[in-house]
């Protein structure tokens, strides 16, 4: 081992170290973990031109030598030849995007002042030139005072000179020693905006069209107008665009539904099918054209670049109550679905700010929720317009996303002032260039989503509902008694209703929330089955749930149960994965108590405001 020189490869996330490991290595890699750390060890073997063979480490990514998340602490001790167990490399291969390279040098003048033979790979250039970027390598490194060499690691490009450049790197050192900087952070990104100007020879049109949109968009008082008109559009889209596509579903539902009737003789396995299947799992894909809409506009918000963009407007307002930039991309990969949500804490380097992040990510809507909302909001709120082209279900469904929102900021602002003390910490990200969204890749994007929504109907909320379905029909009534008194389920509601009589919730709310436990969409249809069994009537059982409710809730109660699922945990998979990412019951049961309560209370105060109003 001792015989072999080393190198390693260093510098921000997404520079290419990988893509350039692979092509200076080729297949001889050797993939370990460090000990104690879940952070891989990726090792290999690099010749050089004279033969000599060394081995060449492929660290993690890192924003700053400062920053304490797992992987970049792997990264900062090796460089600095404190790993146990790992001694320092003789060369520091420092990778830059070129594309990105004002960004990029803030942390590579950090690496750079620890003295270290270094060789820098100016990578990407490819795409530098794409963006209209003419480059200097040679200003480059009389700015930085080491080799640089030009490199585009995915098609092998520089690959030799680079790895010329390591052969002589520490001969390179002691012939021209480097200067010696010691910069605060801030001096640092001063110095890289020089740095990054000196080196740029010209840029395109291009380029500057696309600094004219960055200084709109990320201006601190129009960007963020901007982006909140943006959402209010793709709520009031939710509705608008859905409703043909809906009504069409429901058809489909009330046609099969009305074949299984004519062709099944009347019988146990004619409700199974008509209560059951039909209008219990059928109430829930009729919002599959909603699910697609919400999904249309967020994957083109991330696919043109747009995304990123908001995350770095939403910096500071997470600042503004303890948390970093750096929980945006979680949080918002929770209105999907707080379990992806909750993984992608992972990147989260500071632990309290992971904490936090990972007990608030169930309070960001995610699209379970949304044929609750919708289901209620068809129910209750007219489709009337409340001003040009804004529609009144549009604007509550977007007050409920909000309300969501504002409810998580609160809470943060709470956990940071109490349980997970600490102070904000800062949040360097890189802006995609903007794009023309390829419409194939749109697409495939919005069948996956469509898939995932299919599939739950068909697996979990499809167990779920019948799983309820059984028990709201054995054991069958008694001829006077109604189905719903006799059943077990009915037995169950009456033991839950009392405590949810106070807050407006009537027996089938009681009811529904239980097996919605398993997935939010289920409230749905469970409330279509409890009403599709609970009723006699042929012609009453042939409607859709939203009549049903329309007719036999009260506008508090809807209210109620609309602010219950605002906060209410209802979902045991968010409940396993918060378990695992924090290694115990503790957190996940602190995040079941926290948010019971916020959903008791604020579905209790809708309730009685509402009531009080005399609505
Ligand atoms: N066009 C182009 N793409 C590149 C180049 N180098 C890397 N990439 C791509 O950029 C992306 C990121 O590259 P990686 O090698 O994974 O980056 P990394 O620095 O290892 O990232 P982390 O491990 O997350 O720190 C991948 O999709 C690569 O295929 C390049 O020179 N030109
Ligand atoms: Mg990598």
């Amino acid at each position: 081992m001792s015989r072999h020189r080393s190198a390693a490869l260093v510098g921000n996330p997404n520079s290419g170290k990988s893509a350039l490991f692979n092509a200076l290595t080729g297949a001889r890699q050797k993939i370990a973990n460090y000990p104690g750390v879940t952070v891989e060890r990726k090792a290999g073997r690099l010749t050089l031109p004279s033969g000599e063979s060394l081995e060449l480490l492929d660290l993690p990514g890192s924003y700053s030598l400062d920053s304490a998340s797992p992987d970049e602490e792997v990264t900062r001790q090796v460089i600095q030849g404190s790993f146990e167990g790992e001694k320092l490399p003789d060369v520091i291969v420092l990778v830059l995007d070129a594309a990105n390279l004002e960004q990029h040098l803030v942390f590579a003048q950090e690496v750079l002042e620890l003295g270290r033979p270094t060789v820098v790979a100016l990578n990407m250039v490819d795409l530098a030139e794409r963006d209209g970027l003419t480059l200097d390598p040679a200003a480059l490194s009389a700015a930085l005072g080491v080799p640089v060499i030009p490199t585009v690691a995915v098609r092998r490009k520089g690959i030799a000179e680079l790895g010329q450049a390591i052969a002589e790197a520490e001969r390179h050192a002691v012939e021209a020693p480097q200067r010696h900087w010691h910069l605060t952070q801030t001096e640092r990104r001063l110095a890289a905006k020089h740095i990054a100007r000196g080196t740029i020879l010209s840029r395109t049109t291009r380029h500057t069209v696309e600094n004219g949109f960055d200084r709109v968009l990320l201006n601190p008082w129009v960007g963020p107008l901007i982006l909140f008109a943006l959402l209010f559009v793709v709520f009031q889209a939710v509705f608008a665009w859905a409703t043909p596509f809906a009504d069409a579903l429901e058809g489909l539902v009330g046609t099969l539904s009305g074949w299984a009737i004519a062709l099944l003789p009347e019988g146990v396995l004619r409700d199974f099918v008509t209560e059951g299947v039909l209008a219990g799992v059928g109430s829930v894909v009729v919002f599959l054209p909603q699910i697609v809409i919400l999904f249309f506009f967020i994957l083109l918000m991330e696919a043109s670049g747009y995304m990123a963009r908001a995350a770095f407007l939403m910096d500071r307002l997470m600042a503004g109550v303890g948390l970093s930039g750096k929980s945006f991309i979680p949080l918002l990969s929770s209105f999907a679905c707080a379990i992806p949500g909750i993984m992608a804490t992972r990147s989260i380097s500071d632990p309290k700010d992971r904490l936090t992040t990972i007990l608030i990510a169930p309070l960001m809507t995610c699209s379970a929720r949304l044929p609750v909302y919708a289901v209620i909001i068809a129910a209750f709120i007219p489709q009337t317009t409340v001003g040009p082209g804004i529609g009144l279900q549009g604007l509550v469904l977007f007050v409920l996303y909000l309300a969501g929102i504002v409810g998580a900021m609160v809470v943060a602002l709470v956990l940071r002032g109490t349980v997970a003390k600490g102070a904000a910490s800062g949040f360097i990200m890189e802006m995609p260039r903007y794009q023309m969204p390829r419409l194939r890749d749109l697409g495939i994007g919005l069948w996956q989503r469509a898939w995932v929504f299919l599939r739950r109907a068909g697996t979990i909320i499809f167990v779920a509902t019948i799983a309820l379905w059984v028990l709201l029909s054995f054991p069958e009534a008694e001829p006077g008694e109604s189905q719903l008194d006799a059943s077990i389920a009915g037995t169950i509601a009456d033991g839950l209703h009392p405590i949810l009589a106070p807050i407006g919730f009537n027996r089938e709310i009681s009811l529904a929330i239980i097996p919605a436990m398993a997935a939010r969409e289920v409230a749905v249809s469970a409330l279509a089955t409890t009403y599709a069994v609970e009723t006699e009537d042929e012609e009453l059982a042939a409607q859709g749930v939203t009549e049903r409710i329309a007719d036999l809730w009260t506008l508090p109660t809807a209210l109620a149960f609309l602010a219950w699922f605002v906060f209410a945990p209802q979902c045991l998979s968010t409940l396993a994965v918060a378990r695992r990412e924090t290694n115990g019951w503790k957190w996940p049961i602190f995040m079941v108590v926290y948010l019971f309560a916020l959903a008791y209370i604020f579905a209790g105060l809708t309730y009685w405001g509402a009531v009080a109003l005399g609505w």
